[in-house]
């Protein structure tokens, strides 16, 4: 039997959890926390894939593909083909992210930014169109259950101190992308709303 694009999903998946909580563990330690921390509150409970098909555009000039965001959840594990067209701003400038073989993209959201205490911070991107190929992309979102709304997402008390006090308000996951996904990618970021 052949393989179905189900199985294959499934199997993307699958193998997309395991690295992102790979990832959510070597940034935990990176914050000097137990390696369990951020899968501990939830980081990796709730798995989207998106997948984004940009038409080629005789007019690119005239055309946004994605608009400048961040991502809304801790972090999100991207696949992106070799035609090009996502852009990420770093030291001023918007660069591109150059497409490598076999290789994913990694992008720090909104939320591992709050709960941080912006010791990560979320990365500003977007995706340019091209006249000469259509794109194909993956995003995979991690995100905590949106269904427990007794679980407060703040900063970690271990990161913050009468030094370094918290710079965000507690809130839920579905509290944050309810709002998130109400002000739209409208280029202003979502924390502003959670900022003390
Ligand atoms: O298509 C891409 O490379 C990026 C898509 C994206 O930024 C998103 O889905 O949040
Ligand atoms: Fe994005």
């Amino acid at each position: 039997m052949g393989y179905t694009c189900r199985h294959i999903l499934m199997e993307y998946s699958s193998q997309v959890m395991k690295l992102g909580c790979s990832i959510l563990k070597l940034i935990s330690e990176a914050l000097g926390l137990n390696p369990n921390h951020l899968l501990e509150m939830g980081c990796a409970e709730r798995l989207t894939i998106s997948g984004h098909y940009y038409p080629r555009c005789p007019q690119p000039e005239l055309v946004i593909g994605t608009t400048e965001h961040t991502d809304g959840g801790f972090i999100t594990i991207l696949l992106q083909d070799h035609i090009g067209g996502l852009q990420v701003f770093y030291k001023n400038q918007w660069t591109h992210v150059l497409h490598i073989s076999g290789a994913l993209v990694v992008n720090v959201g909104d939320l591992l930014q709050l709960v941080t205490n912006d010791k990560f911070v979320s990365s500003r991107h977007k995706v340019v169109a091209n006249k000469v190929c259509p794109r194909v992309s993956v995003a995979s979102f991690f995100m905590t259950d949106l269904t427990k709304t007794s679980n407060v997402l703040e900063p970690i008390k271990e990161l913050v101190s009468d030094h370094n006090p918290a710079n965000y308000r507690g809130t839920t996951g579905k509290e944050f992308i309810d709002y998130f996904m109400r002000k739209g990618l409208d280029g202003t970021s979502a924390l502003l709303h959670f900022k003390i």
